[in-house]
């Protein structure tokens, strides 16, 4: 066994039980000065010629430490791995998706937790998982796609989400029971009965007593909750106005003065118009034609006059608030920034609204960023199309786009065929381009995308993609980078992930070179097919230690591989990505520079793929 294998195993062996070895007695093996094949390791077995570990096995021994997949997985040859019935804790690391020999995965009866890593799902030699017994929880990643798949067992733990769709005419042994599983139990075609998913009081469906809701069912819940945010709305609206009509009576001369010395908001000459309308809701609204910008003032008791701007895409041409307001709103998502609201128009146009939660910016500011983003125009960014901003409430409005995001596109393909390497050196180009344009455009205003990540990629009507919510994020602290420098102790502990990236890299620039650290992550993204987690810096820090080892290779999703993409290639995009990421904002290229590198590899795949073909 060479001497890197042998130092990691040990490596893992300490992890797992420390002081293990200096305590146990000379039949334990595990030691420095033997060879794990040779030297009677405990729990090892090695293939005929006694140079690779093929198996380790370490079951019921008490161990209390943790999985250290990053030292085990360099043991290349490992296709078993047994640490049953001990106390490990700690989670299971996406690392192991580094064994990419594992045969059988037992980690049964521990104190293992957290989520279950996406990288089991990338094992493919996998033909045996056990992780019932332990304290997991959160999704299961999508191992249905091991094909070879012959057991799964994950029983008492506390797992949730859906079921990925098994094919369960494989199974030898299947067993998903006492988590918090939900939704419809996969067509199981009679093979396993109820004790393989009972104790999931949220899953439903065959084999189990109670059936699913039809779809009918399903939706008229969703649609009341997608009704009540709609009314609350209506109801905090309304309260606004009720409130501001009290205010209004009881202190009318007050209120004048106050309107006389409130800093005007400047009107040009031509224009206003004012309707009052019957709904839910008491507006007035003022229509200016200049600049083809439409203003609906809503009356709130804050200072001033809020309002829906509406910008100066064609989409919005008729756009009123109360239109937005009295449609079905359904629920897309909650992100770390708000929430997302499919929006259906009488008149068939669909939006979505981002409502935005914690942003501290000022009315002013907000007006003045959305319509500078507005006017930057770049057919690979989504324009924002309209925006209301009061003190409580920030609102923005964009065209729902039908075809996903790269995000789905990438991880929840639902039996699609898997992007190809050339479309995801066009979309890496064409979101590129998108960002350096706005880069050049925006940078004296201070304004860089904030967010970038594939759930904000999406794909427009004709299925180029588009960067969205571009400037969405940490404007407050563009404008003052002083302010990070100001903080407590406490306050700095309590910054998030992202502002603790963004913290690093506070400048005038920092925004912009934290963008472009984002799009390195997207481009590992699109390498790797691998999901991403905790701001990427997950992502980028395995595939540095995989780098780091020469292994390159193996980063790349098995998807391009067996695609036969060109390896020269992906490495030179794994390359622009490094440089992306790296830890040094001031080593990132700008977004110009980025562009130029990707365009220029696009060409070369381009000329080469056009060379291939071989005409009669
Ligand atoms: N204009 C749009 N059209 C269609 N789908 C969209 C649109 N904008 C966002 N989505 C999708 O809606 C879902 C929820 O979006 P949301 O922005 O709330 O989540 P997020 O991007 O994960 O979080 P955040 O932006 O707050 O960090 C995502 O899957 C996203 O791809």
């Amino acid at each position: 066994v060479d001497d890197n294998a042998k130092s990691s195993m040990l490596l893992f062996m300490q992890r797992l039980s420390p002081g293990i070895v200096r305590h146990a007695g000379d039949n334990w093996g595990w030691n420095s000065s033997s060879d794990p094949c040779t030297g009677n390791w405990k729990g090892v077995s090695c293939d005929s010629t006694l140079q690779f570990v093929q198996k380790i096995v370490l079951e019921g021994l008490n161990f209390s430490g943790s999985l250290d997949a990053d030292s085990l997985c360099i043991v290349r040859s490992l296709g078993v791995l047994s640490l049953k019935g001990n106390n490990l804790t700690g989670g299971v690391p996406g690392t192991i998706s580094n064994c990419k020999h594992l045969t059988h995965l037992y980690l049964s009866s521990n104190n293992l937790s957290g989520q279950l890593p996406d990288g089991l799902s990338e094992l493919g030699n996998l033909k045996r998982l056990d992780v019932s017994n332990n304290d997991f929880s959160g999704i299961l990643p999508n191992v249905a796609r091991i094909s070879g798949l012959v057991t799964f067992l994950a029983q008492n733990n506390r797992l949730s989400g859906a079921l990925p769709a098994f094919d369960f005419a494989n199974f030898q042994q299947f067993n998903v029971s006492n988590n918090n599983f939900t939704g419809p139990v996969p067509d199981g075609k009679g093979l396993f009965g109820a004790d393989s998913f009972g104790g999931n009081p949220g899953l439903c469906g065959n084999p189990l007593p109670n059936p699913c809701p039809s779809p009918s069912q399903h939706k008229s819940k969703k649609w009341s909750v997608s009704r009540f945010d709609a009314y609350f709305g209506y109801m905090i609206i309304g309260l606004l106005v009720t409130a501001f009509a009290v205010y209004k009576i009881s202190s009318k001369l007050r209120q004048k003065k106050e309107r006389n010395s409130t800093p005007k908001r400047k009107v040009r000459n031509q224009d206003i118009t004012t309707t009052s309308s019957s709904g839910p809701n008491a507006y007035s609204s003022t229509h200016k034609n200049s600049e083809n910008i439409s203003e609906f003032s809503i009356t709130s008791a804050e200072s001033g006059a809020s309002s829906l701007v509406v910008l100066t895409s064609p989409a919005a041409k008729d756009l009123k608030f109360e239109d937005l307001l009295r449609a079905p709103a359904e629920l897309l998502g909650r992100g770390k920034h708000g929430t997302l609201y499919k929006v259906i128009l009488n008149s068939g146009l669909i939006f979505v609204v981002k409502r935005i939660k914690d942003w501290r910016i000022s009315p002013e500011e907000f007006d003045h960023r959305m319509k500078k983003v507005d006017q930057a125009k770049h057919p690979n960014v989504l324009p924002p199309i309209a925006f209301y901003c009061s003190k409580q409430e920030k609102l923005l409005v964009y065209l729902y786009q039908r075809n996903g995001s790269l995000f789905s596109l990438l991880h929840a393909r639902r039996g699609r065929e898997a992007v190809d390497w050339a479309s995801r050196l066009t979309i890496a180009a064409a979101i590129s381009d998108g960002l350096a344009f706005m880069h050049s455009k925006l940078r004296e205003d201070g304004i860089p995308h904030g967010n970038i990540k594939s759930t904000n990629i999406l794909f427009d009507e004709k299925a180029e993609p588009c960067v969205s919510e571009y400037g969405l994020m940490l404007a407050h602290r563009h404008e003052h980078p002083n302010r990070s420098t100001n903080k407590t102790p406490e306050q700095s502990e309590s910054l998030s992930d992202a502002e603790v990236v963004y913290e690093a890299t506070a400048s005038r620039d920092g925004g912009f070179k934290d963008d472009v650290y984002r799009f390195g992550v997207v481009l590992l993204e699109l390498l790797t097919g691998k999901m991403v987690q905790n701001n990427g810096t997950d992502l980028a820090k395995w595939v540095n230690s995989v780098v780091r080892e020469e292994w390159t290779g193996e980063v790349f999703d098995g998807v391009l591989v067996s695609e036969g993409a060109s390896e020269e290639r992906m490495v030179n995009v794994l390359q622009v990505a490094l440089r992306c990421i790296s830890d040094v904002p001031g080593e990132r290229p700008n977004m110009r520079v980025v562009t130029e590198m990707i365009n220029s590899i696009k060409q070369e795949e381009e000329r080469s793929t056009s060379s291939e073909i071989i005409f009669p």
